[in-house]
Parts: C-alpha cells; structure tokens; sequence
C-alpha cells in the first residue's frame, strides 16, 4: 500500500486539525469527531487516519505504526519518544504552569509533592532548579489536588486561566509555550521522503 499514515490525536484539537488539513486540500469525507471508527480514509486514499488518544500519539509514530502525528507539545515532551517534532501548527496554544493554592508553601516546603498529568516534565523542571520533588500522577481535575491537601502544588496546562481562577489557585510559575505539532517517525522521513515532505509543504502552504 503506497499510503501514508496519520495518527490525530482526539479531544479539544481533532476538530481544528481537520480543518487545517481541509485548507491544505486533504479531506476525510466520512470523519465526524464523535464516530467510533478508528481507520479513516481521505479522498485521494493517499493517507491513512488513525484516531487515537492524544497520549498514544507519540507512541504511533515512534514505534512506525503511524508514519506522521498531529499531537500537543505536552504529550510529545512528557512522552520522550525519538521522533521529529517538525511544524508548529498555530493551534491548540496554551502554556505549562505551576500553581497552587500558598505560595509560601511552594517557596518554603524542602520536597514538594506535586499532582500532574506530565510527571516527567515536572521531574524535569524541578531537577534543573535543584528542587526534590515526589510527584503524584492524576489523569484530570488536577486543580483539585491543592485544594484537598493532596498536593503542595500542580503542574498542568492553562489557556485562559478560568479553571484555576475558578478554584482559587494561583499562578507561581510559567513553564515552556504548548501547541499542536505535526511529528514525523525518522525512518519514514528518510524512506518516504517524497511524500513526506509534499504533505509537509502542503501544510506550511496554508499555515503561511
Ligand atoms: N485548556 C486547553 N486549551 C488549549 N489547548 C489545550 C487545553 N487543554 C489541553 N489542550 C491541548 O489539547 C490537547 C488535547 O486535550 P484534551 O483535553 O482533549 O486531551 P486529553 O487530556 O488527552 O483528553 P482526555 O481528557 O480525553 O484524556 C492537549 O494535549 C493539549 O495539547
Ligand atoms: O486555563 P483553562 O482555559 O481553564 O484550561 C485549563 C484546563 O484545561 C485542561 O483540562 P481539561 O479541560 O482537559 O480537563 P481535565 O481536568 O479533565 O484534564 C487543563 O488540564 C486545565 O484543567
């Protein structure tokens, strides 16, 4: 099969990808955000779809199950997977934040505990900073963890800052800059470099 494949991530980004790739002149004619197929065929039947967790993603495409991705920044550093993160695609912005609910606690305490859907990226974080840290694993609601004596702090994404506002924690620090990114496996992009780097400059093309 001369086709390539594509793993996009499910969620708040699925709906923006789509339309990004429609601009681009690639179309999924029988996608819908909320079908439960998994396999999706664009018209030309020149590209693949799989519609994955955003998590697995990297995992996709690391692995070659998947020659390209369309996955958060978040999920792609907080994975570590060997691929090449290639273009930013201007969607799905927001920002890594630590927060919490006392900042005389996140100042003062010697071993933090943190709460975190990205535990390596906050190991790492604290480690530059020379900070220990033990850090607890939560798949959402993490504003909570604070606010239940949990956790010291959270490190977690923030768009528009109404979840944290709403549950009265604060800002203490801001991390690195987040966005949806396309990702390339590398042995794809060295043995299907002709169709790679089309798909590539088609994106680029649109994104201006
Ligand atoms: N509040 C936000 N604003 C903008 N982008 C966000 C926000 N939250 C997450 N994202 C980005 O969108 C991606 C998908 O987020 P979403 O919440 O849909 O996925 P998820 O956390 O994997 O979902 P699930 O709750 O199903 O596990 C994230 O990986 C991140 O890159
Ligand atoms: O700054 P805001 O615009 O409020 O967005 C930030 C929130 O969005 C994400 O949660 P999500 O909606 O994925 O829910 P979750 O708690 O289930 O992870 C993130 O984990 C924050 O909780």
């Amino acid at each position: 099969m001369n086709s390539l494949t594509l793993a996009l991530a499910k969620g708040r980004t699925a709906e923006q990808a789509i339309k990004l790739l429609a601009k681009a002149d690639i179309y999924f004619p029988s996608f819908t955000p909320k079908s439960r197929k998994l396999i999706f065929y664009d018209d030309s039947l020149e590209i693949k779809m799989v519609y994955v967790k955003a998590v697995d993603v990297p995992t996709y495409v690391e692995t070659g199950a998947a020659d390209l991705g369309i996955v958060g920044k978040d999920n792609i550093q907080e994975s570590g997977s060997n691929i090449y993160d290639l273009m930013d695609l201007k969607f799905g912005s927001c920002k890594f934040v630590v927060a919490g609910v006392n900042k005389t606690v996140y100042t003062d305490t010697k071993k933090l505990t943190v709460a975190t859907k990205y535990p390596q990226i906050a190991m790492e974080h604290f480690r530059k900073q020379g900070k220990q840290i033990e850090t607890i694993k939560l798949n959402g609601s993490v504003e909570l963890a604070p606010l239940i004596g949990m956790a010291d702090v959270i490190v977690d994404i923030m768009e528009t800052g109404t979840t944290l506002k709403e549950n009265g924690l604060e800002v203490f620090e801001t991390l690195d800059h987040i966005s949806t990114r396309l990702i390339v496996n590398k042995a794809s992009f060295a043995t299907k470099s002709t169709r790679v780097h089309n798909l590539l400059s088609q994106i680029q093309n649109v994104l201006g």
